[in-house]
């Protein structure tokens, strides 16, 4: 098997030896791959330019190479605030109302993918594998093959993929498709996500889908397939083991006086569904005044993307509705609500997770949602908490013994916190070892290793099989939230 070349928005540069912990699993997974097979990581620095050079900086950390280019102020406005974050990921979430289809945007972004190409292409050789990720690049594939690359490609989409009568309204829908047919595999999270993605390509494109899910484009197959990531299942429970976790959680736990504990960890992205999770445990305490002063929602939420309008707007209503329920249901002794907006390092948030009775995990769509299988690992197994999951996060297709809420009913998600309060020990132990069981066998090593085994033609059949019609994913608009 050849190198990895890993090609993403952003690259994360390992961590010196003695600071393991403070990476996300995404970045502990790749660097590893990286490490086994050797290879290079490159992508954006996160820095701006004044004028674009396409200077790399190479650097060697703890076994794996990184190469980083920097952007363009006009690139990072059109390319990521524009394109990526302004028109793709509210498409992609199924918000079209919060999607803005501006020309310069979609220039900026084939402008950076051209860039990302011209920049990463003296670094591919032969026999190395190339790893796309995100919908940040969706047009790199087709690029790279016009300089010239024969390489197997493949695309990992971490976000959902919309239904096609949500694509349909982005102009150049389909050119931007064609351009990911010329990946060699395509994965996403979840049939769901896969399926609407092979619905899009037989019904506006007219492709054939073969019974393996292979499409066939041009006298070649692309294979679509689902691969669920999921989270560094052993060292996150070496985390959540640490001197820092326990300072956390004792913290954490005398500072609520014997109330029982809520958790939300999530960007501040109104993909989350932070504002209804608010209203629906503000619901919670006005319909059972004697629990109000024996809760409380921790809400851990760092700002995101912070120069796009839809982010600023979220923030505000989020501000609004903190005042406005901890105004009502406060007591000189406590508030019910702690919103907080700073990240926590992970080993600290596993303390966190661990002190909570519930973990509130309700977004109104999410491409999968680590913070769940973190929330499950996390636990005392003798005493687990309760993990309250949004089926509308690709983690429902796999955390099945979770409470799956429709997070837009505020009456459901307020019945389940009551529910999950009450629910008996026995009953909180066996849906946790179900959980748990899940979480540790479909890990992040796993979720990399059928990738790659998949990118290189040594896999098996397809693990994850899709369960719905064609039909059905059409349908599944139909359950669409605010569009
Ligand atoms: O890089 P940012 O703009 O700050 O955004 C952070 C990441 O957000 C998205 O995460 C997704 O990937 C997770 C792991 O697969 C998945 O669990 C989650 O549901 C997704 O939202 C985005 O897709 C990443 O590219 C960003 O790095
Ligand atoms: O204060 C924080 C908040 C979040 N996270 C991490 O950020 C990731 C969020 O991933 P998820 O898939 O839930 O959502 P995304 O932000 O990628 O959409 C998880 O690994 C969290 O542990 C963190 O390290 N510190």
């Amino acid at each position: 098997m050849g190198r990895l070349i890993v090609i993403s928005n952003r690259v994360s540069v390992p961590k010196a030896a003695g600071a393991a912990g403070a990476q996300g699993g995404l970045a502990v997974a790749l660097n590893s791959a990286l490490r086994e097979h050797g290879g290079i990581w490159f992508g954006w620095s996160g820095q701006e330019t004044e004028e674009f050079t396409g200077h790399l900086d190479m650097q060697r950390n703890d076994g794996v190479t990184t190469a980083t280019i920097d952007l363009e102020p006009q690139d990072i406005e059109e390319y990521y605030n524009g394109y990526a974050n302004r028109t793709l990921w509210p498409l992609f979430h199924y918000r079209i109302d919060l999607t803005e289809y501006d020309r310069n945007f979609g220039e900026g972004y084939e402008r950076v993918n051209e860039r990302f190409a011209d920049s990463v292409l003296p670094l591919i050789e032969n026999e190395d594998l190339v790893w796309v990720h995100d919908y940040h690049l969706l047009p790199l594939g087709s690029l790279l093959r016009q300089k010239g690359v024969k390489n197997r490609m493949g695309l990992f989409l971490h976000t959902p993929w919309p239904p096609t009568r949500l694509l349909v309204s982005l102009p150049f829908h389909e050119r931007l498709v064609a351009s990911m047919l010329e990946f060699d595999v395509i994965g996403f999270q979840t049939t769901e996500w896969l399926e609407s993605f092979l619905h899009y390509v037989q019904k506006e494109m007219g492709l054939t889908v073969n019974p393996d899910n292979s499409i066939d484009y041009e006298g070649r197959k692309v294979i679509a397939r689902a691969f669920p990531i999921g989270i560094d299942f052993e060292e996150f429970v070496a985390a959540a083991a640490s001197d820092e976790a326990r300072q956390a959680h004792d913290r954490l736990k005398e500072s609520v006086r014997g109330r029982k504990i809520l958790i939300g960890v999530d960007r501040l992205d109104y993909s989350k569904g932070l504002g209804e999770r608010f209203e629906a445990f503000a619901r919670f305490l006005a319909d059972n005044p004697d629990q109000a002063a024996k809760a409380v929602l921790l809400q851990i939420a760092p700002p995101s993307r912070e120069d796009v309008t839809s982010y600023q707007m979220i923030r505000e209503d989020l501000e609004r509705k903190t005042g406005h329920i901890n105004g009502a249901h406060a007591d000189v002794a406590f508030v019910p609500i702690r919103y907080v907006n700073q990240g926590f390092p992970r080993d600290e948030l596993a303390g966190f997770y661990r002190a909570a009775a519930i973990g509130l995990v309700t977004p109104l769509r999410d491409g999968m949602n680590l913070v769940a299988k973190e929330y499950i690992a996390a636990q005392d197994p003798e005493d687990p908490g309760v993990l309250i999951l949004s089926q509308f996060a690709g983690a429902a297709h796999q955390l099945k013994d979770a409470l799956l809420v429709n997070p837009h009913s505020i009456e459901h998600v307020s019945e389940t916190i009551k529910q999950a309060l009450e629910m008996p020990l026995a009953e909180r132990k066996r849906r946790h070892a179900s959980l748990l069981a899940s979480v540790r066998e479909q890990d992040v090593l796993r979720w990399r290793e059928e990738f790659v085994r998949t990118l290189a033609g040594t896999a098996d059949t397809p693990s994850v099989a899709p369960s719905l019609t064609m039909e059905s994913a059409a349908e599944t608009v139909d359950q669409a939230g605010p569009a």
